[in-house]
C-alpha cells in the first residue's frame, strides 16, 4: 500500500507522482495544514476547497476518496501512512521556500518510522538544476534559458492510475477515521472570510475546457493579441497551473497537437509564442529554487539600496484603483473584481506602483499574494521583481513604463478601461487617454466622480530615475 500526498497537483490524469503511488493500492490524501494556510487567503483557500471537490468527486467516481486531514503535515502525514499500513509516501515536487521547508519534515519524519519519501518530478518539464549555464546553478537570464527549454524533449502526459489501484480508505465501511473528516470544510470552518471577487472555477472540467477551447482558436493569435487586455486572448491557465488541474504535459501535448494544426508559419510562431510563456514559468521557478528570499529581498541589490517613499495615501489610492491613471485603475480594479489581472497591465500597474509611486515592491505583491487567485511564489515576486529593476532579467530601471502610452497602445479603445472603471464608461477614448491633460473642468463635466491624477507622471518618472541612480551610487 501506498500513500500519495496531493498538494498542488490537484488532479488524477497526467500526474506523475500518483502514477507512480498507484503502482500498488493507493490511498490519496490532503492535508489542510495550519502553518501553509496561515500564508493563504479568502480566494486562494476558495479555489483550493473547489478543486478538493473536484478531485474528490473524482476519486468517489472511481471507488476510491480523497482523505482530507489537518493538522502539521510532517505530523499528519506519517500516522496516516501508520493508519493505512503504507510503506511509501509519494508526492509531486514544489520548489518554493516554504514548500522545501515543510518537505524536508516530512521526509525526516517519514524515514524516522521507516517509512520511503518518494518526492517526484511532476510540476515542470524540466527541474531545477537541470539548464544550467557554464557556472552557477540557474540562468539569471530569460533568453539563454528559453533556447534550452524550448530544445530538449519533453515527456508524454501520464495516463491516471487505473481505478482498480484505488484502495477505499474507509476499508469498504464509507466512515471516516480519526485522521480524517468526512467533508471538505467551508472557507468559514477555516477561518477565512469569502473573497472579495468572484473566484474563477478551478476544476479539472473547467481547466480541461479552457485548454481545449484556447488551443483550437486563440492560440494562432496569441503573438499580436496578448498584450491586449479587452481582448481575452490569452489562456487563463494560471489558476490551473497553480492547483495543478491541468498537467505541464498535457498542457505542452495540447501545444503539438496545435502545431499539427497550424496552417501558416505564423500560426506556428504563435504557438511557439505561447510556449515561451510556459517556460518563463519554469525560469522563474528556477530561479526561486535556488534562491528562496526572492519572495523577500532583492534578487539585485543596489549599493546604497533603494530609497523607497511609501507614502501611505498614494498606497491606499493605488489598492483602490484611484489614481486617476485610467488603465492603472482599470487593473486594479478587475484585480479586485476577478482576482485575476491581464499580464500587460500587471506590468503597468507594478511599474506605477515601484516607480512613479517609489512604493517598496513588498507591498505591491503582498496586495497580489492576498488578491490574485493565482498567486504563484515565483511568478509572482519575479514579476514584481522585473518591474521594480531588482529581479533576474528585469526591466532597467530607467525604463519606466509611460501609463498613458500604454493605455493608449493596448487599449486604443479604452475597452478594458470602460468595462473596468464605470465612472469613465460613456467617455471618449481621447479624453480616457488624456485624462492627465485635461482642464479641471472639463474632468468634472466629463466623470465627475472620477479623480484627477494622483501624481505627475513626468516628474515621478525623474524622481525614480534619481533614486535608482544614487541607489547604485552613480548620481554624483
Ligand atoms: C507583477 C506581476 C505579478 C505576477 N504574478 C503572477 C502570479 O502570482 N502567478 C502567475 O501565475 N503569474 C503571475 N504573473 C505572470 C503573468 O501575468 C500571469 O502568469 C498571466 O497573466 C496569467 O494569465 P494566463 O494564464 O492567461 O497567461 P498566458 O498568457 O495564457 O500564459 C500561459 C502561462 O504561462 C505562464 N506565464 C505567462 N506569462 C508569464 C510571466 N510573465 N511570468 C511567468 N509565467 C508566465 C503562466 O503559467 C500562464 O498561465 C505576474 C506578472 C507580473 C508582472
Amino acid at each position: 500500500m501506498n500513500l500519495h500526498w496531493h498538494r498542488r497537483d490537484l488532479r488524477g490524469p497526467d500526474n506523475r507522482a500518483l502514477a507512480r503511488a498507484a503502482t500498488d493500492a493507493v490511498v490519496p490524501v490532503f492535508v489542510l495544514d495550519p502553518t501553509v494556510l496561515e500564508y493563504a487567503s479568502p480566494i486562494r483557500v476558495a479555489c483550493m476547497l473547489e478543486a478538493l471537490e473536484s478531485l474528490r468527486a473524482w476519486y468517489r467516481e472511481r471507488g476510491g476518496d480523497l482523505v482530507i486531514a489537518r493538522g502539521e503535515a510532517s505530523a499528519v502525514i506519517p500516522r496516516l501512512a501508520d493508519e493505512y499500513g503504507a510503506d511509501a509516501v509519494s508526492w509531486a515536487e514544489d520548489y518554493s521556500g516554504l514548500a522545501a521547508e515543510r518537505d524536508r519534515a516530512v521526509t525526516a519524519a517519514l524515514e524516522d518510522r521507516g517509512l520511503e519519501p518518494r518526492p517526484v518530478r511532476d510540476a515542470l518539464h524540466h527541474e531545477p538544476g537541470s539548464i544550467t549555464p557554464n557556472k552557477g546553478d540557474h540562468y539569471s537570464v530569460f533568453s539563454y534559458f528559453w533556447k534550452k527549454w524550448r530544445d530538449r524533449e519533453k515527456l508524454d502526459p501520464v495516463d491516471a492510475p487505473d481505478a482498480a489501484a484505488l484502495a477505499d480508505p474507509s476499508g469498504g465501511t464509507g466512515a471516516s477515521t480519526d485522521a480524517t473528516t468526512d467533508s471538505i470544510p467551508s472557507l468559514a470552518d477555516l477561518g477565512f472570510a469569502d473573497p472579495e471577487a468572484t473566484p474563477p472555477t478551478v476544476t479539472r472540467a473547467a481547466a480541461r475546457e479552457r485548454l481545449e477551447s484556447f488551443c483550437s482558436g486563440p492560440i494562432y493569435r496569441y503573438d499580436e493579441t496578448r498584450d491586449v487586455p479587452a481582448a481575452d486572448a490569452t489562456s487563463r491557465l494560471s489558476v490551473h497551473h497553480k492547483w495543478g488541474t491541468i498537467g505541464p504535459r498535457e498542457v505542452y501535448a495540447a501545444t503539438e497537437r496545435a502545431l499539427e494544426r497550424a496552417e501558416t508559419e505564423a500560426q506556428r510562431e504563435d504557438v511557439t509564442a505561447f510556449r515561451r510563456q510556459l517556460a518563463f514559468h519554469e525560469f522563474y521557478t528556477h530561479v526561486l529554487a535556488f534562491n528562496p528570499d526572492l519572495v523577500v529581498a532583492d534578487f539585485t541589490a543596489y549599493e546604497n539600496g533603494i530609497d523607497w517613499r511609501n507614502d501611505p495615501d498614494e498606497l491606499a489610492a493605488w489598492k483602490a484603483g484611484r489614481t486617476g491613471y485610467p488603465i492603472v485603475d482599470a487593473g486594479m480594479r478587475q484585480l479586485r473584481t476577478e482576482g485575476w489581472v491581464h499580464n500587460r497591465v500587471r506590468m503597468i500597474v507594478a511599474s506605477f506602483l515601484t516607480a512613479d509611486l517609489l512604493v517598496d515592491w513588498r507591498e505591491g505583491y503582498d496586495w497580489y499574494r492576498q488578491h490574485l487567485a493565482d498567486h504563484e511564489s515565483a511568478n509572482d515576486a519575479a514579476g514584481w521583481q522585473w518591474a521594480a529593476s531588482t529581479g533576474p532579467d528585469a526591466q532597467p530601471y530607467f525604463r519606466v513604463f509611460n501609463p498613458m502610452k500604454q493605455g493608449r497602445e493596448y487599449d486604443p479603445d479604452a475597452e478594458y478601461v470602460r468595462e473596468y472603471v464605470p465612472e469613465l464608461a460613456d467617455a471618449d477614448p481621447d479624453e480616457i487617454h488624456d485624462w492627465h491633460d485635461l482642464s479641471a473642468d472639463r474632468r468634472a463635466a466629463v466623470a465627475p466622480d472620477y479623480p484627477a491624477p494622483i501624481v505627475d507622471h513626468a516628474e515621478r518618472r525623474e524622481r525614480a530615475i534619481a533614486a535608482f541612480e544614487r541607489a547604485r551610487g552613480s548620481d554624483s
